[in-house]
């Protein structure tokens, strides 16, 4: 995998997807554990979508003061918590049983009719678990979106800029349902752990081209979260 940033892009290949998903699981919970062991507690926040879940399968039976881990997500679709399409709905589903039946879930969504008004309380709810978060498990869409930073969202400049003092932002992507609700670029570009998440060829191509060095600008979303990110960014990739 070639590509430029300013973090320190670390590729991890894998024969399958099932290997993929368990050494993400493992490097998670190592981090976490690093951090448990290092501040007392941990914080994690996971992306939503399809490809997470094999990783959610393996993260759930890992051993670990689960306790002592507050989990949220890096995004989520404004949708009822039980709504097929919720990311909240997804992670309580595959991740928050069996060993993280004991972790802290802080959900993104509140009872606000628009994301737009919830920003404050989310930032609240945000702000009681451990900041910067010590692991960011990133996924990524065919256009570069990352978390809900979608390239064709009007409110793109304001979650991108880095002086925006919210951890989260609202954005409506006029290429995908449902407004959204998202961490920050420079939320994201804080972690202590930055994990990229991405299968199959087409995937692996659109990453490289907006990494690459002759990329059109402005850039993918995707490359502007890792051009900000000052520390190693993992890239975990399985056809
Ligand atoms: O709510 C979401 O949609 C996500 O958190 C989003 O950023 C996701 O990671 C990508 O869209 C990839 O989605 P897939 O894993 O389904 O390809």
């Amino acid at each position: 995998m070639e590509a430029t940033a300013m973090a320190q892009l670390k590729p991890h290949e894998f024969d399958s997807r099932t290997d993929l998903d368990i050494w993400l699981a493992r490097e998670i919970a190592a981090a976490l554990e690093t951090a448990i062991s290092e501040r007392g507690s941990a914080s994690l926040a996971v992306s939503g979508g399809r490809t997470p879940l094999g990783m959610f399968q393996q993260l759930r039976q890992m051993r670990l003061d689960w306790d002592k881990v507050w989990i949220t997500l890096v995004d989520d679709r404004w949708l009822p918590a039980d709504h097929p399409d919720s990311n909240e709905a997804l992670v309580r589903e595959h991740l928050l049983k069996y060993q993280l039946a004991a972790a802290h879930f802080v959900p993104l969504k509140t009872v606000h009719e628009q994301p737009a008004a919830a920003l404050a309380d989310i930032d609240q709810r945000l702000r009681a678990i451990p900041q910067p978060f010590d692991v960011v498990v990133l996924g990524m869409g065919d256009d570069g979106h990352t978390a809900s930073l979608f390239p064709c969202a009007a409110e793109l400049e304001a979650a991108a800029d880095p002086a925006n003092p919210r951890l989260v932002a609202a954005l409506q992507p006029m290429s995908a349902p449902y407004g959204r609700i998202s961490l920050t670029l420079a939320t994201i570009a804080r972690a202590r752990n930055l994990l990229l998440h991405i299968t199959g060829s087409k995937k692996k191509q659109i990453f490289e081209a907006a990494m690459a060095a002759s990329a059109a600008e402005p850039h993918l979303p995707v490359r502007r979260v890792l051009d900000r990110a000052p520390g190693v960014c993992h890239v975990f990739w399985a056809e």
